[in-house]
C-alpha cells in the first residue's frame, strides 16, 4: 500500500455528477528535463476520462503556466512581473498539454476573480462553460495571471477552483497536490504531524495548522486549499484533498474511494443556492402562460420565452424575477432571468430559435434555467391548468373565495 493510502484510510466520496478538479503545479512540473511532465497528469486525465464513461462531468482548473513558462526561457528569476510574462509564455503549452492527454476537446478558460464579481462576466462566464460541458468538451480553466496581480500574488488557483466550483454548480470540488491531504503539522518539517481525514469545519485554528508554506513549485500551501474548501463549504460543496502523484489513490478516487482528507459542505447545495432565490428581493416579475407553468412545476423545465406573456418591472440580465401565472397573477416561482425586461419585452412569446433574429444575439434559449429557479409552495400543476385555461377567471376567483 502507498504511503497516502496508509496515512489516509479510504472513505466514501459523497455522491457528485459535476466536479471541479483542480491540479497544482507541484504535479505537472519541477522533474528532470524541465517544462511540463506526464507521469502524474496522466493517471488524473485517466480519471477524467473514466468519470466521463459514468455520465459524469469535470471542469479542470490547472496550475502550471509558470512552470512551463520558465522552461522555455530558462530564468531561474522571480518577481511580479516576471510571473506574469511566464504565464503568458507557458499558458499555451499548458493547453497543448492537456490536450495530448485528453480524448476530447479541451478549451481554454482564461478568468480573474473580478470576473466572477462582475455580474454580466459571472453569467457569460457560467453560460460559455455549461455549454462547453454540453458539447462535450473539457474546460482547462486557469487565472488570467497577466492581469490577475493580486490572485497571482497569492498563487490563488485553489480559490479560483472554489470560486468556479460556485459557477458552474458543482457537486463536488476535488484538490489533487503532491502530500496525502491535510496533516496536524506541516509534514515534511513537524515529525508529530498526523494525518486528518475529515474536516467538520474550516476553523482559524485548522488554518494555523497549515500555514507552513508551500513545496518548491507550489505558491499557496495547505492553507489556500483549506481557504478554498471553507468558501466551497459555504456554498453546499464538500472538498476532497488528495495526492495526485499516488496512482493508487487517484484509482480508488474513480471508484469513489477516498484516501485523503474530505472537508464537508455546511448545507446542501441546493438547498443553500434556492434559499438565497426564494428571499432575494425580486425586480420584476414575468407572467407566464398554463403550458409554461406545467412544463415548470411538472417537468422541471427551464422557462422558454414561448411561455412568457407578459414583461413586468424593469430588470437586468441576472436579477432575480418572481413567475406569475398570467391567467390570475399568483406567483407560483422566482429564477435568474438571463435576459434584461427590454429584450424580453421583445420575445416574449416567440420560439427560442427566434430569439437571435428578433436581438441580433443569444445568451441562450432559455429565458430563466432550471438550474436557476425554485419553484414556490402552493397549487398543483393541475389547478394552475385550470384556472389558466378558464377565460372568465372564476375558477381564480372561487379559490380565493375558499382560501
Ligand atoms: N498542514 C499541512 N498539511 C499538508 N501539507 C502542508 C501543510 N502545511 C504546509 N503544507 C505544504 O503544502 C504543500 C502543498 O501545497 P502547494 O505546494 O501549494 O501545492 P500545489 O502546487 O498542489 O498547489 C505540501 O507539499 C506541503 O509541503
Ligand atoms: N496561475 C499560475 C498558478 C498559481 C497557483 O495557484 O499555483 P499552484 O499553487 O501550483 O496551484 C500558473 O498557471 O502557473
Amino acid at each position: 500500500m502507498s504511503a497516502a493510502a496508509k496515512d489516509f484510510a479510504a472513505q466514501p466520496l459523497p455522491p457528485w455528477r459535476r466536479a471541479v478538479l483542480k491540479v497544482g503545479s507541484s504535479l505537472l512540473a519541477g522533474f528532470e528535463g524541465g517544462g511540463l511532465d506526464p507521469r502524474y497528469a496522466a493517471g488524473l486525465a485517466r480519471f477524467i476520462e473514466s468519470a466521463r464513461e459514468q455520465q459524469r462531468e469535470v471542469v479542470l482548473v490547472s496550475s502550471g503556466a509558470v512552470a512551463a513558462g520558465r522552461s522555455r526561457i530558462h530564468t531561474g528569476g522571480d518577481g511580479l512581473v516576471l510571473r506574469q510574462a511566464l504565464a503568458s509564455l507557458g499558458q499555451a503549452s499548458l493547453i497543448a498539454f492537456w490536450q495530448q492527454l485528453s480524448g476530447v476537446p479541451v478549451a481554454q478558460v482564461l478568468l480573474t476573480h473580478d470576473d466572477l464579481r462582475n455580474r454580466r462576466r459571472y453569467l457569460n462566464a457560467r453560460a460559455s462553460l455549461r455549454e462547453l460541458l454540453r458539447l462535450g468538451a473539457l474546460p482547462v480553466i486557469n487565472e488570467n495571471d497577466t492581469v490577475a496581480v493580486d490572485e497571482l500574488k497569492l498563487g490563488d488557483n485553489d480559490n479560483l477552483a472554489a470560486a468556479v466550483a460556485s459557477l458552474v454548480d458543482a457537486d463536488l470540488l476535488l484538490i489533487a497536490t503532491d502530500i496525502g491531504g491535510l496533516y496536524s503539522g506541516h509534514p515534511q518539517r513537524d515529525p508529530t504531524a498526523r494525518p486528518i481525514g475529515h474536516v467538520a469545519t474550516v476553523t482559524p485554528e485548522l488554518l494555523v495548522t497549515a500555514s507552513g508554506g508551500a513545496g518548491a513549485l507550489g505558491t499557496g500551501g495547505m492553507r489556500t486549499k483549506l481557504e478554498a474548501a471553507a468558501k466551497a463549504a459555504t456554498a453546499g460543496i464538500a472538498t476532497a484533498l488528495f495526492c495526485g502523484r499516488d496512482a493508487e489513490v487517484v484509482a480508488a478516487l474513480a471508484q469513489d474511494r477516498l484516501h485523503g482528507t474530505l472537508v464537508a459542505a455546511h448545507s446542501d447545495r441546493l438547498r443553500a443556492r434556492k434559499q438565497w432565490l426564494r428571499h432575494a428581493p425580486a425586480s420584476g416579475s414575468l407572467h407566464i402562460d398554463a403550458g409554461a407553468a406545467n412544463a415548470l412545476r411538472v417537468r422541471g423545465a427551464s422557462l422558454l420565452p414561448g411561455g412568457v406573456v407578459a414583461v413586468e418591472g424593469e430588470f437586468r440580465r441576472g436579477d432575480v424575477v418572481e413567475l406569475r401565472v398570467a391567467a390570475d397573477g399568483e406567483a407560483i416561482g422566482r429564477g435568474l432571468v438571463q435576459y434584461n425586461s427590454v429584450e424580453l419585452g421583445r420575445i416574449k412569446g416567440r420560439h427560442s430559435r427566434d430569439i437571435e433574429a428578433v436581438l441580433g444575439f443569444r445568451y441562450g434559449e432559455s429565458v430563466v434555467h432550471r438550474d436557476d429557479l425554485v419553484m414556490l409552495g402552493g397549487r398543483t400543476p393541475a389547478e394552475v391548468g385550470a384556472i389558466a385555461a378558464d377565460p372568465t377567471g372564476a375558477v381564480a376567483a372561487n379559490e380565493r373565495n375558499r382560501a
